[in-house]
Order: structure tokens, then sequence, then C-alpha cells
């Protein structure tokens, strides 16, 4: 059963904090160990639900699992059970995060079939899988879909190398038929490809295991297919996401934070997405440093316009943190449009915001504009439910800059992405219990 958390706001922080490993590069390093009967060991696993229930899954569909210490374990996948990817179980597992749908890839790609539930993962909007199936059958899989069992299937005898062009860059898509493709006969080139550091991660590991890919980073990958790929080594980047939440709790707390070890030529427009909004960062060697600050004003574009801050594909700023851009204007000097582009119920959080006292206007599902309080008046304690995974830690973070208390429920949305979040916030500082 999922817990709560109560939270006396209104305490400054201080200290260091260390990044964990990236949930969604994990999430998808983790498929790819189905890849090769070769040992993979991987380090800087994140201890979080999303992650230990794929490394269950795949615990349960055969893969030798050894833990080796702290986040960091060794995979074989030199005999697997379809029996479990047939069963009921499965079909619970599997939806029980999103994930799991990079599965499909690497099953096809060295098993020659594939089955899966429709994925869980946040009700964040639609989340269509199209261009994971469309990249399939250009392979060369036949697809099926039992609309009565939401089931997924896939059947190949052979995949075949062809230019793929996508209809959107999708995140999880793209993994999936990469991991398909370097297994298939002949060249494949995907372009509309998407290019998070998640998928140069995990074409930079797939290399490493002797598949032949170019254009990493790129939005046109060029994959020649091998007939094997065999074992290697990887360690997962921090947390992008998690490094653009602290530096959001540090501005709303006013406090002096330094994030440890942040692979700053990693983040793209992160750090200076914060700094349009007011927020001083400083790059200290591989860290980021944030002093304390009083106040932090939101620039206007050039023109004199209002600022917006959207998403975007790679190297666009990512929807995940979009939910925390818009909870630290609520406290910034001025005002700024926050545009959710990509889901359509991502922003309804801001009901519980603007119960605590913070000025937004819902213009539509995908926008909100904040008026910011300038720290003159503090948000208010209240109780909340967390609705999804970054709107979760974004609400924690609003309570953690309240006059009062407050409790969180479901906090399990939180727990799915953040590792041991409660213990490393009291190390810097804060008031959280779990209860
Ligand atoms: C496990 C994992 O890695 N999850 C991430 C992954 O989800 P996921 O891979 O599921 O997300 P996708 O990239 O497929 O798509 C995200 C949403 O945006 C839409 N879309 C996508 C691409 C595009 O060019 N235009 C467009 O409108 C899609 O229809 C969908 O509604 O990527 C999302 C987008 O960065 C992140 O929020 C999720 O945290
Ligand atoms: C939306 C997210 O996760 P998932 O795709 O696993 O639901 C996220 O990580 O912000």
């Amino acid at each position: 059963m999922s817990g709560s958390f109560k939270i006396k706001g209104g305490k400054r922080l201080q200290g260091e904090i260390t990044p964990q490993g990236a949930k969604n590069e994990a999430l998808q390093i983790l498929c790819a160990v189905l890849l090769t009967e070769d040992e993979v060991r991987i380090n800087n696993i994140p201890d979080i639900h999303d992650v230990n229930r794929l490394i269950e899954i795949l615990g349960d569909f055969g893969v030798k699992v050894t833990k080796n210490g702290h986040g960091d374990y060794t995979f074989k996948s030199d005999s697997v059970n379809f029996d479990y990817i047939k069963s009921p179980e499965f079909k619970k597992d599997g939806s029980r995060l999103r994930g799991s749908i990079m599965l499909l890839g690497p099953m096809l790609a060295r098993f020659g079939e594939a089955y899966m539930p429709t994925p869980g993962g946040d009700k964040i909007g639609r989340r269509r899988l199209d261009t994971h199936f469309q990249g399939f059958v250009e392979l060369g899989a036949e697809f099926h879909y039992d609309e009565n069992e939401y089931l997924y299937s896939l059947k190949a005898t052979e995949l075949r190398g062809k230019f793929i062009l996508l209809e959107e860059a999708s995140v999880t898509g793209t993994a999936n038929i990469v991991m398909a493709a370097v297994l298939a006969k002949g060249k494949t080139r995907i372009y509309n490809a998407a290019c998070e550091p998640y998928l140069q991660q995990l074409c930079k590991m797939l290399n490493r295991m002797g598949a032949n890919i170019s254009g990493i980073g790129s939005n046109l990958l060029t994959i020649e297919g091998v007939d094997k790929l065999h074992g290697t080594e990887h360690t997962m980047l921090p947390d992008m996401v998690e490094i653009g939440s602290w530096i959001g709790l540090a501005a709303m707390t006013k406090s002096e934070i330094t994030i440890k070890n942040v692979h700053w030529n990693e983040l793209g427009v992160i750090p200076n997405t914060f700094r349009k909004l007011g927020i001083q960062l400083e790059r200290l060697g591989d860290d980021i440093y944030i002093p304390a600050q009083e106040n932090y004003k939101i620039q206007k574009f050039i023109d004199g316009s209002i600022l917006t801050v959207s998403d975007a594909p790679w190297p666009g700023f990512t929807p995940d943190l979009l939910s925390i851009i818009l909870v630290v204007a609520t406290q910034a000097k001025g005002t700024v449009l926050v545009h959710q582009k990509m889901f359509e119920s991502r922003l309804f959080f801001v009901d519980k915001l603007i119960d605590m006292g913070a000025q937004i206007i819902l213009c539509d599902p995908h926008r909100a504009t904040v008026v910011g309080l300038n720290h003159e008046y503090p948000l208010r304690g209240t109780t909340m439910v967390s609705p999804d995974i970054r709107a979760g830690n974004a609400l924690l973070i609003a309570a953690l800059s309240a006059e009062g208390n407050s409790t969180i429920h479901n906090i399990e949305q939180i727990d799915r992405g953040y590792e041991n979040i409660d213990v490393r916030l009291r190390a810097l500082g804060a008031d959280i219990e779990r209860i």
C-alpha cells in the first residue's frame, strides 16, 4: 500500500546532494541485457520501484540476476522462459510500469517473438505506442493486438533493415526500434529518432556490445545489423530530472545546495532554463552550486514579451521538468507561461498549488500562466495526493517551502522515480517523515 509524507515546511536547507542514476536510462539499459547471452554488468542503477519491478520481470523471464552491491548488478540472459511472458503474471507485472514496453524490441530481435500487455506508467494523457509497432512492422514483424486482452504480440522469422521515418520522435519507441534493428539483416536508418541522453547511452552501450550504430545524438541513426552481440559493462548517467528538481528545491526554499557530479555536458538546456527564471547557479568542476537566494526574477524575451517555457524532444527542454519549473515560478518575481506540449493531463496538479496560495491561471490543459509571489507570501501547507511522479515531486518541493504542515498521500508515485527521497532530503535538513 502506498504511504504518505508528513512535511513541516519553511525550513532552509543546506548541503550536498548526489543525484541517483537516471531512471529512464536504466529502463532502456535493463531491457538491452536480453540482446546477448553473455554477462552484462550495470552500475549506478537507481533503487526505485519502477526499476526494481523491471529487474524482477527479467528474473521471472529466466535472466540470471546477480546483485554485486548497491546499484551494481550482473545480468546473464543465456536461457529464457517464454511461459512466463505468456502468463497472467506477466500481464500483471508488465502493466505496472511504462519501461517494460522496451522488452519488446530485444525479445523480437533475439527470439523472433514478443508479447506485452498495455504498459503502465504515469496517467498524464494519451500515450500511444503506434511509433513502436510501425517500426517493428517496417522491419518485417507481424503485429497483432488483442483488444479484449489488451495484449500486443509480434512475430518475425527474420528482421530486415530499411529506412524508417518515425511519425514522432518517441523516446521509448526509438529505443525499441534500435534494439530490434541491431540484430536485423542489413542497414536500418531511423529518421526523426529521439536523441535524449538516455538513448545516446543506450546506443553507446550497444556499440560496446558489438553493434554498429552511427549518428548517435542526432535524429538520424544508421544501424548496420550484426549477427550477435556480446557482454559489456555500463554505468548510468546521473538523473537529469533529479538534478533539475534539486535546483528548483534550492530556489523555492532559499537554500544553499551543491548538486554533486552532474555530468554538466549532458544536461543540455536544463541549467539555462532555470537561469531564465532568475535562479543563480554556478558550475564548479562537475558540480552545480546554488547559493541561497532571497529572490529570483523571471527574465523576459528580448522583445519584452512574457517568457514561455515549453517542452520539446531533445535537445529541447524535457517535459519531465516542467512541473518543477511551474512550482519554482510560483515564488519568482514576474510572470511565465508554462506550455506542456506533449501531454494533456500533466498540469492539473496546479489546483493544489492554487489551494496553497499560488497565483496560477490554467489557460487550458496544456498551458498555465504563473504570476510569481516573489517570496512575499509563502505557500500554505495542505493535504494533497501525488497525481504522478513529477507532479508529486513538485508538490513535495512546494510543501517544503510552504508555511506549516503538509501531508502528501499516494507517495508510491514519488517512490517510483526517486531513491530514498525522504532520507536524502532529511540529510539536507528537511523536516519530512514517511508515515
Ligand atoms: C520511461 C520513459 O522513458 N518515459 C519517458 C518517455 O516516455 P515515452 O517514450 O512514453 O514518451 P514518447 O516520447 O513516446 O511521447 C511522449 C508524448 O509526446 C507526444 N510526442 C512525442 C514526440 C513528439 O515529437 N511529439 C509528440 O507530441 C507523444 O504522442 C506522447 O504523448 O519520454 C517522455 C517524453 O520525453 C517522458 O515524459 C517520459 O518520462
Ligand atoms: C512520465 C514519466 O515516467 P513513465 O514514462 O515511466 O510514466 C517520467 O519519468 O516522468
